[in-house]
């Protein structure tokens, strides 16, 4: 069990309203130092609303939250010196250097100006930036402005970090390398509480996932348990011969028939016992399969089945770069 002291952000039933719209409608969370959770919902659920609370930007109007151990009201002054914040608007003012904008942070922090010149040459080579580092920032890449938004955040060393939305509208590349800049960030121990509306992100990233939908957080855990709360798991095996079709088809029970692919669904967790049991009765009836894959219920399964919500596309690249490469099996 994880004690109290150990979370670094708890929230006791937050709310949030404006005028007649609620956007929060009471939401209580935990997330232990050092891992990822992520906030996950469609356009206008209200995540961005969350970390304006918890990054003290604005209050909300009713609930408690415990920042990196401290009051989000009564110490908010503490919990703004513990965290990061890299929000869907960036910080990078595109008129001066990267550099120069590492420089600003570096002043906000009060570093004196070696331990300043030392912190922004390590953060611009380790985010790639260093040979861009003298050009003005309107001149990146969406992907590059970023990255600098990020290490401008980490100029403070903050221990939590608040992501809002971080790779949306990033081609496929650039959202692998923020990927893999958030992975780092926690195996150095950081904190990371990551928004997103896109479900392989959080199904790549996060320890633990809460969906909200209608102000209300209306699930929550790992990627692993939420994909157990849909069903949706089936072995599909595709046939290229009409009679073992129809064989399989008539004697295998519970089974969804495609006749125009000549390819029958069987309900199935996908366990090596069920494939070994289907194989198994496939050989003893003398049917030969010509394809034999494995469906496993995906995030986007579950986000339809909870918010009935479409689920949400990238408008740059592919749409599903990561988590769909496992969705089909083929064997
Ligand atoms: N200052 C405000 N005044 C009035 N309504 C607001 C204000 N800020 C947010 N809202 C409304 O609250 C709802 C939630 O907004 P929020 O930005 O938190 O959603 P989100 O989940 O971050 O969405 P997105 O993915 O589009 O960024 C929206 O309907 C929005 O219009």
């Amino acid at each position: 069990m994880t004690k109290d002291h150990e979370f670094a952000i708890t929230a006791t039933g937050l709310r949030k309203s404006y005028g007649d719209r609620t956007v929060l409608d009471g939401i209580d969370f935990r997330v232990p130092g050092g891992t990822v959770f992520s906030l996950l919902g469609p356009n206008g659920a209200g995540k961005t609303t969350a970390v304006n609370i918890l990054s003290t930007l604005i209050s909300a109007d009713d609930g408690q939250a415990r920042i990196a151990g401290h009051d989000l009201t009564a110490e908010a002054q503490a919990v703004r010196a513990a965290i990061g914040v890299t929000g869907q608007f960036s910080a990078v003012d595109g008129l001066i250097t990267g550099e120069e904008n590492m420089l600003l942070m570096a002043d906000l922090h009060h570093l004196s100006r070696t331990a300043g010149r030392r912190v922004i040459t390590e953060l611009l080579e380790r985010f790639d930036l260093a040979d861009a580092a003298k050009k003005p920032a309107s001149t990146y890449s969406g992907g590059m402005k970023r990255r600098l938004d990020i290490a401008m955040t980490l100029v403070g060393d903050p221990r939590i970090i608040f992501l809002d939305e971080p790779t949306t509208g990033l081609d496929p590349r650039s959202r692998h390398t923020m990927w893999q800049i958030i992975r780092e960030l926690v195996s150095g121990g950081v904190t990371v509480f990551l928004t997103t509306q896109y479900l392989d992100e959080a199904d790549q990233l996060a320890d633990r996932i809460a969906v909200l939908n209608g102000g209300r957080l209306v699930a929550e855990g790992s990627a692993e348990e939420l994909k157990r709360l849909v069903p949706g798991g089936h072995v599909r095996l595709r046939f290229s011969d009409p009679v073992a079709y129809e064989r399989a088809a008539t004697a295998l029970r519970e089974t969804t028939r495609d006749d125009a692919a000549l390819a029958v669904q069987i309900p199935s967790d996908g366990t090596q016992r069920e494939l070994r049991a289907i194989l198994d009765w496939l050989d003893s009836a003398g049917i030969e399969a010509d394809e034999l894959s494995v469906h496993t219920p995906d995030l986007d399964d579950v986000f339809f089945a909870l918010t009935g919500n479409p689920v949400p596309t990238q408008s740059t690249g592919s749409a599903n770069p990561a988590g769909a490469a496992d969705k089909e099996n083929a064997r």
